[in-house]
């Protein structure tokens, strides 16, 4: 059986462990924390990120948005990406907005991790407002959905999994971002959207890391 290596606040893993419930695809899930001596990541991603999805054979695949590219490829039924080539495009540019606001938070994350005099304010900001933009970017695209239950032909695609796979991360990453307070509508997509089992079966929850990183 498959194995993926997963962490538990992961929003890039939680992607990968949604599309393969939703695509019925069984695999066993290794829940490690990468930044700790004692994890198997390295062996198998030599970029050492989890996800990491590692086939029968041993050999893996890894980077979230790859992992998902290569699962539609594969396994197609049932389809998680849009008809047209239009909206399957934009599926994959929602999924560029979401994996870049994780990006931008994880820097501020360890940022704010260093010591108080060694930390940069201006670097914190600075990935703060693309955070914020990228908020700003998928509030404005479920405004256009207009209240739709998903995103685009309002069926379940690869932009609803990843917008929930990174607003229930900043749910509990930075439980004091106003972003339900500023955007409502994302909220209540969000919400509602949650509430589908492969999401609630998936949410995320804190990790302890036992090595010093930054
Ligand atoms: N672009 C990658 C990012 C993956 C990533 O940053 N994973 C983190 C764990 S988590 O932030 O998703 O919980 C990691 O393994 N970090 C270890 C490291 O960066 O050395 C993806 O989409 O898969």
């Amino acid at each position: 059986m498959w194995t993926l290596i997963s962490a538990t606040p992961s929003p890039y893993a939680r992607k990968v462990r949604i599309l393969l419930q939703e695509k019925g695809l069984p695999f066993e899930l290794q829940t490690e924390v990468p930044w700790d001596s004692t994890t198997k990541t390295p062996q198998y991603n030599p970029l050492e990120k989890l996800p990491v999805l590692i086939f029968d054979d041993g050999t893996s695949i890894y980077e979230s948005h790859y992992i998902l590219e290569y699962l539609e490829a594969k396994y197609p039924k049932p389809s998680l990406m849009p008809e047209g080539l239009d909206d399957r495009l934009f599926a994959k540019k929602v999924e560029v907005i979401c994996d870049g606001i994780c990006d931008a938070l994880v820097l501020a994350f360890f940022e704010r991790m260093r010591d108080p005099d060694k930390q940069s304010q201006a670097w914190k900001d600075r990935q703060m407002r693309k955070a914020d933009g990228g908020l700003q970017a998928l509030a404005s695209f479920v405004e256009q959905a207009g209240g739709n239950e998903f995103l685009i032909d309002n069926k379940l695609t690869l932009a609803d999994v990843a917008i929930g796979s990174v607003l229930g991360w900043l749910s509990l990453r930075w439980p004091d971002h106003q972003w339900k307070t500023t955007h409502p509508r994302l909220n209540a997509y969000f919400e509602r959207l949650d509430q589908r089992p492969t999401f609630a079966n998936t949410r995320p929850s804190a990790q302890t890391m036992k090595d010093q990183v930054v």
